[in-house]
């Protein structure tokens, strides 16, 4: 059983930004997790969009592969990749998952309103929503690096975002004794900030040093009304590992789980390279420069050959 853990609380409503901003800047050095409460995203629409996922989860598997994934939008298998790219003995993940990108491209694939009613508007209403929850707490995540708060939009990181939503289903009935197989198996998230929302069964597990061995693993309840965000890969390059990315897994959970990430990243010819704030002569920077596209392109290869 791993430790508990108790991560900070970000409060998106409180009118003190200055003070949310150091709380922001705290949870992200320590921890790069931290529950975000008063967020305004109504907990009956998480809960429509938990409903919604799970109907689609349901139907026969002959309807799910008419939407399997095209440009990594649409239904992606279980079993279909690893996220852990590190581990030659993990399985393949025990989850399967659907995912919708901007809503404007024309890539996102859609059930039928006959066959699922109201599930693309409720999935469409969750991706403004959660997309404009991001880029407020965007412009915290600037004020907490002593940046202008309008930075990410000047940066042209905001301009059509490549922002995913991730819906997830863990089928459950694992023996998570084997050590083996996961939910997902540990792993970094690709983008600027993570936003998740669950069902409440537990799972989710983050290790803080990278390094130790043998890693700790510590379990992240979720939190009624919170979102749990995480910093990404491109947050940590930006800021030159003072904000960590860091590394989470979900375990197999003997129950059927389902969670929704959204996954809030930059614009897909962002070039993304060290803040001059956060790099000197005597701490240069850690990363090379690199277009966030073909960043993401190379993990999914990695994860899941496309
Ligand atoms: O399902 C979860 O709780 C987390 C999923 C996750 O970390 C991911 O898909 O990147
Ligand atoms: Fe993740």
């Amino acid at each position: 059983m791993a430790d508990a853990l108790q991560l900070p609380v970000v409060d998106l409503s409180s009118p003190d930004r200055f003070s949310a901003a150091n709380s922001i800047r705290q949870a992200c050095i320590e921890h790069g997790f931290f529950y975000l409460v008063n967020h305004g995203v109504d907990e009956e629409l998480v809960k429509k969009v938990l409903e919604q996922s799970s109907k689609f989860f349901s139907l026969p598997i002959e309807d799910k592969m008419k939407l399997v994934q095209r440009s990594y939008r649409g239904y992606v298998t279980l079993y279909a990749g690893k996220l852990d790219i590190t581990s030659s003995s993990a399985k393949a993940d025990s989850r399967e998952g659907f995912y919708i990108g901007p809503l404007a491209d024309e890539l996102n694939q859609w059930p039928l309103e006959e066959d699922l009613p109201s599930w693309r508007s409720t999935m469409e209403t969750y991706y403004q929503e959660v997309l404009s929850v991001g880029t407020e707490l965007l412009s915290l995540i600037a004020l907490s690096l002593r940046l202008d708060e309008d930075y990410f939009k000047k940066l042209g990181a905001l301009n059509d975002p490549l922002a995913i939503i991730g819906l997830l289903h863990y089928p459950g009935g694992l023996d998570s004794s084997n050590e083996e197989i996961y939910g997902a198996s540990a792993h970094s998230d690709f983008g600027m900030i993570t936003l998740l929302a669950t069902d409440g069964v537990p799972g989710l597990q983050i290790c803080r040093e990278k390094t130790e061995q043998p890693p700790v693993w510590e379990d992240v309840p979720s939190m009624s009304g919170a979102f749990i965000v995480n910093i990404g890969d491109m947050m940590e390059r930006w800021t030159n590992c003072l904000f960590r990315s860091t590394v989470h897994r979900v375990l197999p959970p003997g129950q059927e789980r389902y969670s929704v990430a959204f996954f809030a990243n930059p614009n897909k010819d962002c070039i993304i390279e060290c803040f001059e704030s956060c790099c000197s002569e005597s701490c240069p920077p850690r990363f090379p420069p690199i277009k966030y596209l073909d960043y993401r392109k190379e993990r999914l290869r990695l994860s899941y050959g496309f």
